[in-house]
């Protein structure tokens, strides 16, 4: 399977359950696997094909600061849904990041996998 694929996407973002954590910036990072069909970019070197790594890392910075929610696992949903249905990824594995979270931990996360249904 081809894939675009975005490592350690830093968002500074207001995220948490405790009431704490929603006066204040905290930094998420995604890991984000994209299925996409690469021969047709790289055949003509041509960008209209591609799936911008660019594009799609500043419209997921937009998306997960326009309002606060309490949960990772929101997040990689909202980040699923919004690569399925604004760029058409086929098949998406999103990693939500909070290294911050837990203070005996390295790192905290969630993944998952979504496929679009057509
Ligand atoms: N499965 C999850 N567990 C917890 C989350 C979460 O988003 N998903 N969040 C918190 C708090 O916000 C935590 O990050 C504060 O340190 C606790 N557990």
């Amino acid at each position: 399977m081809d894939k675009v694929i975005i490592k350690q996407l830093k968002v500074d973002t207001v995220i948490g359950v405790y009431d704490w954590e929603k006066e204040i910036n905290q930094s998420l990072y995604l890991d984000i696997e994209m299925q996409w069909n690469i021969a047709q970019a790289a055949q003509n070197d041509d960008y209209q094909h591609a799936l911008c790594y660019e594009t799609v890392s500043n419209r997921l910075i937009e998306l997960i600061t326009e309002k606060p929610v309490e949960l990772i696992e929101t997040v990689a949903e909202m980040v699923a849904n919004c690569l399925m249905s604004e760029f058409n990824v086929p098949w998406v594995m999103v990693t939500v990041n909070k290294p911050g979270a837990v203070k005996s931990c390295q790192n905290v996360a969630v993944e998952i996998v979504r496929q679009k249904q057509d």
